[in-house]
């Protein structure tokens, strides 16, 4: 099923009009377009499988009326759509987030923003988790990062009310499949996913040959945190990491404490070191002050 641009699509329940104006992307649930109703954008999430579209629903639904602190109204619409092959499928229209995913803007804007991102991201999660949610499926596919490190999440297809079986999520991410944990929802859970996210931007190839060389009842926290020691990009925030695999933070408010206060003794150690050009400087003038000695003590024999 394929919506081409400048296709109206119109809800055959309530009549809603969408101009759609391009795809912006798609998962195993569906596909995603950028459509425009009167000069407002939004998008638009058309699944095969109702079930599955409808359970995304419900959650966006119960999150639209919990209006927790941080929570922005989501979904705008559900309906059923005519495809140009003739046949039905469901639909629903939510906030269209601006911005590119996590790795295209790390890679567009530079690694330094990384740990403002991170910053925020668990900013976002901690949000969810205040108000009763996990977030579920946390992946670098999940996160969109518009202007000065802004962060956003998609896909509330996992989010999943803490205590409840996780409903959805993506193998390297998850807990159960490290063996490292239940795949109950709590707010560890997001919090090792965040880890896994951030070995995977840095570090995507030895984390795949990982998955492809372990047998999956070896596989442990331990070789992710191997991987951790032994990354000198990952470095600064190894020990951090370390302990979100270990569930070593209750939530993703401790968790961004922990990482705020990370950045800023970076940031102070930086700042007190002497920066590169006062060295050069101090070392020139060593060189003249040796040179004119030398030569005031030749000059004087
Ligand atoms: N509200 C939105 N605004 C902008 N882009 C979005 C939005 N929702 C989804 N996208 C884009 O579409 C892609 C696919 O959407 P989504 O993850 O919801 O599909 P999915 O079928 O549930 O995927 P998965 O297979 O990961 O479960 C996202 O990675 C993102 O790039």
């Amino acid at each position: 099923m394929e919506l081409r641009r400048g296709t109206i699509v119109v809800g055959k329940w309530k009549g809603g009009r969408y101009r759609v104006e391009r795809l912006l992307g798609e998962g195993a649930n569906g596909k995603v377009y950028l459509v425009q109703k009167d000069r407002d954008w939004y998008a638009l999430k058309v699944g095969a499988d109702a079930v599955d579209l409808q359970s995304e629903i419900n959650v966006l639904g119960t999150l639209a009326k919990q209006k927790g602190p941080g929570i922005e109204p989501f979904l705008f619409d559900v309906d059923d759509l005519y495809a140009p092959n003739g046949k039905e499928y469901p639909f629903y229209i939510m906030r269209y987030v601006r911005g590119t995913t996590l790795d295209a803007y790390l890679k567009q804007q530079g690694a330094q923003w990384f740990p403002l991102v991170g910053l925020n991201l668990l900013g976002k999660l901690a949000r969810l988790h205040k108000s009763g949610w996990a977030f579920g499926d946390l992946k670098v596919e999940n996160v969109m990062v518009a202007d000065y490190g802004h962060v956003d999440l998609v896909d509330f297809g996992g989010v999943t009310a803490i205590g409840k079986s996780i409903r959805q999520f993506t193998e390297i991410y998850d807990r159960g499949y490290w063996n490292s944990g239940s795949r109950t929802a709590d707010p560890k859970y997001d919090l090792f996913s965040f880890a896994v996210l951030c070995i995977q931007l840095h570090e995507p190839k030895r984390l795949h040959a990982l998955t492809k060389e372990l047998l999956p009842q070896n596989r442990s926290t331990l070789d992710l945190s191997g991987l951790l020691t032994s990354s000198s990009d990952l470095k600064p925030v190894a020990g951090w990491l370390k302990q979100a695999l270990e569930g070593g933070f209750a939530d993703a408010a401790e968790g961004a404490e922990a990482w705020r206060l990370l950045m800023h003794r970076r940031d102070t150690r930086k700042s007190s070191a002497t920066p590169g050009w006062l060295k050069g400087l101090a070392a020139t003038t060593s060189v003249l002050l040796a040179i004119s000695i030398y030569w005031l003590l030749r000059n004087m024999m």
